[in-house]
């Protein structure tokens, strides 16, 4: 569920606030940045200015010293030859061009080539004579053939800071004899008084030091015997570096410029304090800071105004949408009339609104008439919407639990069956009972909960659906107790009744299991059929389960052997045919059902039997001896054999049982079947036809020797006394013999060879009974009979 959108009661106040403040500090911001960027460029300028600036002064310098040095080499070079010889007369030379030199150099000396002092301008040491072995500027100064300039040094003497400036005298083999040095005094010298136009500033200062940072000029008077090392960017000066820096020490922060001189490769300096270098810029920066605090200030109270003015429509549309919601006013004070973008909006609003109660009516006329109860409960278990469910299954007001709490609502009972859903709900989880009874315990609801999640996670509230199911239980109970009866029927049938599904297991099986498979009825579902029926048994029924599954229904027997019985049972399969959407079906199972066939069987088996054999004598009947001589028939063609028929009457039968009665006579005629049946070969077979009239079906009779001595064997066999109840009897018996070769040709039909036989038996009955007469078959009609008379 959404939260509401929460309009922010003084928006307009603070977007007019905010814009203002914006504005003042921009303008506040402005001149002050303007400023800084000048101030940047303008550090700039002065730094190229000051390196430009002390690049003079260093040049001035390196002329000042070059100066020196020539002034010094002239000087060497003017020494006279003999000067040159005679230490006195140098001495006395030196004197004199010292006087002339004094503004520039405050002595000179001169020293032979071994470094021992010869001579001085000024008045020579006595005490101890003086060497410039191993003094730089001395070994320099011969191994390079010229004057140098050395770096400051302390006076063995006067302790004073000086510089020499050297020039080596040559004599006329060009070989260095003296070496002559002009002392300048640092003390004396003030080499930067000299360039003091090119100082930075009033309160800046140039400073001169030697190439490893011994200072030698400096116009503070307590740097003077020290080197400036804190100077900013000295490090870097002394490594090579040379231009300009801004840097701060004890002093403050300063430009500070470095540049070599190229004679000595001393490093001149210059510090110009920023806090006089950007003093006008000061001034400036504060003016700009009034004047734009006074312009901040303007413009950002208009800014302010402006903005109030202009979201005074958007706060005219936030009453009436505020008057919308919490004072129930109509949604045609949104549709405000302004040709711009708030009254879009409020048009925009006003049609959202519509929308929207358009949308809710909707959604209570759905929830109305659902045949349910629905309602919202928030987190404190308030009812915040219900329907007119309430009404038709509660029998309260539709609007009467809103603001309400479940508890209030329902009561303590109420409460007390809702409770699990309702705590299931606050856990975020779905809740569903079909079961619960009404108050009165005559109806059955269904209750499902399903909480409001909202988009951080929290639940906060849950649906509530409350059907009444009475109608629908009391169907499940019919229809359990529908079920019971039939399952009581199922089970009282002797037949199996099984369902079988797609995989051949077993849906549910009656109580004949129990009784014929010894299977539990309980433990059938989801058994397989094999293991319900043997695997010889369910290889035997699957073609027709196959066939079943199709949706062609299918009957067979098939025997089984179970619990120590075999029985021959007789399966149909019901194919269970489903609907499958509107068009197609599908079998989703098969209804099995099986009738024991054990005992209809054996019934039929002995109608068979009764059917085809005599029951008097139990030999074969006619019935089965024309199938007999059908078949018998059909093997002399195919096998080219000769098949013999033998048609037997005994002699005056009627007069036996004229005499002795019929009992006697049936006697006679079970013994006259006995001895038959005994005195042919087993292929033979012999049948009663009727009364006293039998056939004999011998097979495979090589000629007509043959089927004489089979005829006169019968009529032997017969000719002994039969044993009855009246006493031993005489009985003979005329026999025909017919004998059927394989022909081409059509076959012979059976009454044809009946009749052939018959032929015979009538010429046996003829030529004076007791005797067997054998005929041919083409010699049937007609033909006199070749008679084997009694022995
Ligand atoms: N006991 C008894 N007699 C039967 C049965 N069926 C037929 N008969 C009698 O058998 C007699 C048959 O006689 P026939 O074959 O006609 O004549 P016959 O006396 O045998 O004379 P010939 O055949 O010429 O020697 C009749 O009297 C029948 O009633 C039977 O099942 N049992």
């Amino acid at each position: 569920m959404r939260r509401p959108i929460t309009f922010s009661t003084n928006l307009r106040s603070r977007l007019a606030g905010a814009v203002g403040v914006l504005v003042l500090g921009a303008t506040m911001l402005a001149g002050p940045l303007a400023v800084d960027v000048a101030e940047h460029d303008l550090r700039a300028v002065l730094g190229a200015q000051q390196y430009a600036s002390l690049s003079g002064a260093a040049a001035f310098l390196d002329d000042l010293l070059e100066a020196r040095l020539r002034q010094m080499a002239a000087l060497a070079a003017a020494m006279p030859a003999d000067a040159r010889n005679d230490p006195r007369r140098l001495q006395a030379w030196l004197a004199n061009r010292t006087a002339d030199v004094g503004d520039e150099f405050i002595n000179i000396a001169a020293f032979a080539r071994n470094g021992e002092l010869v001579a001085s301008g000024a008045s020579m040491p006595t005490a101890q004579p003086l060497t410039a072995t191993g003094r730089p500027y001395f070994e320099e100064t011969l191994l390079r053939g010229r004057g140098i300039v050395s770096d400051p040094l302390q006076s063995r003497l006067s302790g004073a800071n000086m510089v020499l400036v050297t020039a080596p005298v040559f004599d006329d083999h060009g070989e260095i004899v003296y070496v002559l040095t002009g002392r300048i005094d640092l003390q004396h010298a003030r080499f930067l008084r000299q360039v003091d136009a090119l100082r930075p500033g009033s309160t800046g200062y140039l400073f001169l030091m030697s190439a490893d940072g011994t200072l030698i000029d400096s116009p503070v008077r307590e740097r003077q015997t020290a080197p400036p090392a804190d100077q900013p960017g000295l490090g870097r000066a002394l490594h090579g570096f040379e231009g300009w820096l801004i840097g701060g020490d004890r002093d403050g922060a300063a430009i500070v410029t470095y540049k070599r001189l190229t004679t000595t490769g001393w490093i001149l300096g210059a510090r110009y304090p920023e806090a006089e270098a950007f003093a006008p810029l000061a001034r400036v920066r504060r003016t700009v800071l009034v004047v734009a605090g006074i312009l901040a200030l303007v413009a950002g109270l208009l800014a302010w105004w402006l903005v109030r003015r202009g979201l005074r429509p958007l706060d005219a549309l936030h009453r009436n949408v505020a008057a919308v919601r919490h004072e129930g006013a109509g949604s045609e004070v949104l549709a405000l009339a302004r040709n711009d973008e708030i009254g879009e909006l409020g048009r925009a609003f006003h049609d959202l609104v519509q929308a929207r109660g358009r949308a809710a009516a909707r959604m209570r006329a759905i929830a109305d008439n659902v045949p349910a109860v629905i309602a919202y409960v928030d987190r404190d278990e308030r009812f915040e919407f219900t329907n007119a469910g309430f009404d038709r299954m509660i029998g309260s007001a539709p609007d009467a639990f809103i603001g309400h709490t479940v508890r209030e609502a329902l009561g303590e009972a109420g409460y007390a069956r809702l409770e699990p859903l309702i705590r299931a709900a606050l856990r975020g989880e779905h809740g569903h009972v079909e079961d619960v009874r009404s108050d009165d315990a005559t109806r059955h609801q269904m209750i499902d909960t399903i909480p409001d999640i909202d988009a951080d996670g929290r639940v906060v509230g849950f649906f509530v659906m409350a059907m009444d199911i009475s109608e629908r239980k009391e169907a499940e109970l019919a229809q359990a107790a529908s079920e019971q009866r039939l399952r009581l029927i199922a089970d009282n049938l002797p037949v199996l009744i099984c369902y079988i599904d797609r995989n051949h297991r077993m849906g549910f099986g009656n109580a004949t299991f129990q009784a014929w498979l010894g299977l539990e009825p309980v433990r059938l579902p989801g058994m397989h059929l094999q293991e319900v029926l043997g695997k010889p048994a369910y290889d035997a029924a699957r073609p027709r389960l196959r066939q079943a599954f199709e949706g062609v229904g299918a009957t067979f027997e098939m025997p089984l052997q179970a619990q120590g019985r075999h029985r021959i049972l007789e399966w149909t399969f019901v194919p269970d045919v489903q609907a499958q959407g509107r068009v197609s079906v599908a079998v989703a199972g098969v209804y099995a059902l099986a009738h024991d066939m054990t005992r209809v069987k054996e019934a039929e088996s002995r109608l068979v039997q009764m059917a085809r054999f005599d029951s008097l004598t139990g030999i074969a009947n006619r019935r089965l001896f024309g199938e007999l001589l059908g078949q018998a028939l059909e093997r002399v063609r195919r096998q080219r054999q000769v098949m013999g028929l033998a048609y037997l009457d005994i002699d005056h039968f009627k007069a036996i049982n004229d005499t002795w009665g019929h009992g006697v006579g049936d006697e006679v005629l079970k013994e006259f079947a006995q001895r038959l049946a005994g005195c042919v070969r087993v292929t033979d077979t012999p049948a009663r036809l009727a009364g006293d009239e039998f056939v004999v079906l011998l097979e495979d009779v090589k000629g007509i020797d043959e089927a004489e001595r089979i005829g006169a064997k019968i009529v032997e066999v017969i000719r002994k006394p039969f044993a009855t109840g009246a006493g031993p009897l005489d009985v003979t018996a005329s026999v025909g013999i017919t004998l059927v070769h394989g022909i081409d040709g059509p076959l012979p039909t059976q009454d044809q060879v009946l009749g052939w036989a018959d032929t015979a038996l009538y010429a046996a009955k003829h030529g004076g009974r007791n005797r067997c007469v054998v005929r041919l078959a083409e010699e049937a009609v007609g033909v006199p009979a070749t008679g084997v008379p009694a022995q």
